[in-house]
């Protein structure tokens, strides 16, 4: 996927607890630091994001995404303790979540550096993208211009141009790049698309 264009490798870090699902951890993260210098961007799908800082922070991750549900009480503490650990920190919501609640991590005198709007319920690959999650975006892009926004869930030629005017910068594409024939188009297409809409901004 680099070689095709991609800029990160997104990872997605489920605990069969705080999703129905589970996926891989540090190890396979490691494993993979191995081969490449490329931007790992995980994404924490994990009830207890604060115990995978540590494990991810020695595997090599780059960034380090947790949920804004699990860490209402501690997102001080894992925001410093990610930076600590040299990764980048993010937030992400889901899609039943406000925007209002990430609002303080973003305003924080350490802030994080990039937030993940869920356009899918988390836990799964494939899934429909919910273009009403563009508000939260729009809302995002117009208080913070310069914040990386990353959207998730569904993205690929049909959706992007949806979630490159609403301001996403960040786009995460797993189903519509690692289905189709010649991935080079679709990564292409998708940064065209960013790169034109941030033009009109
Ligand atoms: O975090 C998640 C799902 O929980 C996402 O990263 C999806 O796995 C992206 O896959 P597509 O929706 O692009 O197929
Ligand atoms: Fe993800």
């Amino acid at each position: 996927m680099l070689n095709c264009g991609a800029d990160w490798l997104h990872m997605d870090i489920m605990d069969g607890h705080f999703v129905p699902n589970l996926t891989i951890g540090a190890p396979v993260i490691e494993s993979l630091r191995k081969h490449t210098k490329a931007y790992l961007d995980c994404h924490l799908m994990v009830t207890n994001p604060l115990d995978y800082v540590d494990p991810f922070g020695k595997a090599g991750a780059s960034g380090f995404t947790f949920h804004v549900e699990v860490s209402k009480e501690n997102w001080q503490e894992l925001v410093q303790r990610i930076k600590s650990k040299g990764m980048r920190p993010g937030v992400a919501l889901k899609p039943g979540t406000p925007i209002e609640e990430v609002y303080p991590l973003v305003e924080s005198e350490n802030p994080v550096e990039m937030v993940l709007v869920m356009t899918v319920e988390p836990g799964f690959g494939g899934q429909k993208f919910m273009p009403e999650m563009m508000d939260k975006v729009r809302a995002l892009r117009k208080k913070y211009p310069s914040l990386d926004i990353e959207v998730d869930g569904g993205l690929g030629p049909s959706t992007i141009d949806m979630a490159a005017s609403a301001g996403a910068n960040c786009i995460v594409a797993g189903s519509s790049v690692f289905g189709a024939p010649k991935p080079a188009h679709v990564i292409s297409h998708l940064r065209k698309s960013v790169e034109e809409s941030q033009q009109n901004i």
